[in-house]
């Protein structure tokens, strides 16, 4: 990469886009609401469940202006998901100062691992026991959304949820794969421990985006 476009990138003036699509929030506190999605390339937090591995490498996603990335999403929607890959690896201030005056809401899908840059209307942390998130996005998460896999990620949950504010709202998500045998586990455990609700990957039943 030459310095030009380093420093571009540096400023968040461009962005590794792998992907963006308009479709329904499918996880999570805004579950059924329609919403913008930029998936940004790039992530080695190294999840092995990770349900977009094609995202990892950013070399494969082609540097785009950020410009142009809001000019298109606001065709589409009012509310934007940024998401990854892990966009908290870029900074995101010049995206998310640009979608904002256009009267666009910000969200982003994290876990929290990198500086959190950008301004954001709502923050989902999904945190991974890889990389743990950082202290400033436990105390500025909207959401906290726990991936199920196993058992013992519900003591990983609890650890979590005590880490982030008294107003974030706490999902547990079955991990996809193992999702017959996870999701029964945690019915019981958001019955038990209400003050979790569950979150599934709808759009993954409705064979969307
Ligand atoms: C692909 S990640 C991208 C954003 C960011 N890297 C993160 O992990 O939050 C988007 C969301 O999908 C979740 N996810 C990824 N793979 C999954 C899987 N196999 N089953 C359930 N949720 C998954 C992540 O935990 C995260 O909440
Ligand atoms: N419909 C839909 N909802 C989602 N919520 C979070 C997603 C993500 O990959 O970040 C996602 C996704 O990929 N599709
Ligand atoms: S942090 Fe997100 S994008 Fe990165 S590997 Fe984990 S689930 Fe995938
Ligand atoms: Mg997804």
């Amino acid at each position: 990469m030459d310095d030009k476009t380093q420093q571009l990138l540096n400023k968040g003036e461009i962005l590794p886009l792998m992907e963006e699509f308009y479709t329904i929030q499918g996880e999570g506190y805004h579950t059924g609401t329609a919403a913008y999605f930029i998936r940004v390339g790039g992530c080695d937090v190294g999840c092995h469940w990770c349900d977009v591995k094609e995202s990892w490498n950013a070399d494969l996603h082609p540097a785009t202006m950020t410009n142009l990335i809001v000019q298109n999403a606001k065709k589409y929607s009012d509310t934007i998901v940024v998401t990854g890959g892990e966009p908290l690896m870029y900074n995101m201030d010049y995206l998310t100062e640009h979608l904002q005056s256009e009267g666009l809401k910000t969200h982003i899908e994290t876990s929290g691992a990198y500086n959190l840059t950008g301004k954001w209307d709502w923050i989902c942390l999904s945190p991974k026991k890889n990389k743990l998130p950082l202290q400033e996005v436990y105390d500025n998460a909207n959401e906290l959304k726990v991936i199920i896999y196993n058992k013992n990620d519900f003591q990983f949950a609890e650890e979590q949820a005590k880490q982030v504010g008294s107003d974030c709202v706490l999902f547990l998500q079955p991990e996809w794969s193992n999702q017959e045998k996870m999701t029964p586990m945690i019915v019981d455990y958001v019955m038990n421990n209400p003050k979790w609700k569950i979150s599934l990957q709808t759009h993954k039943y409705l064979n969307i985006p």
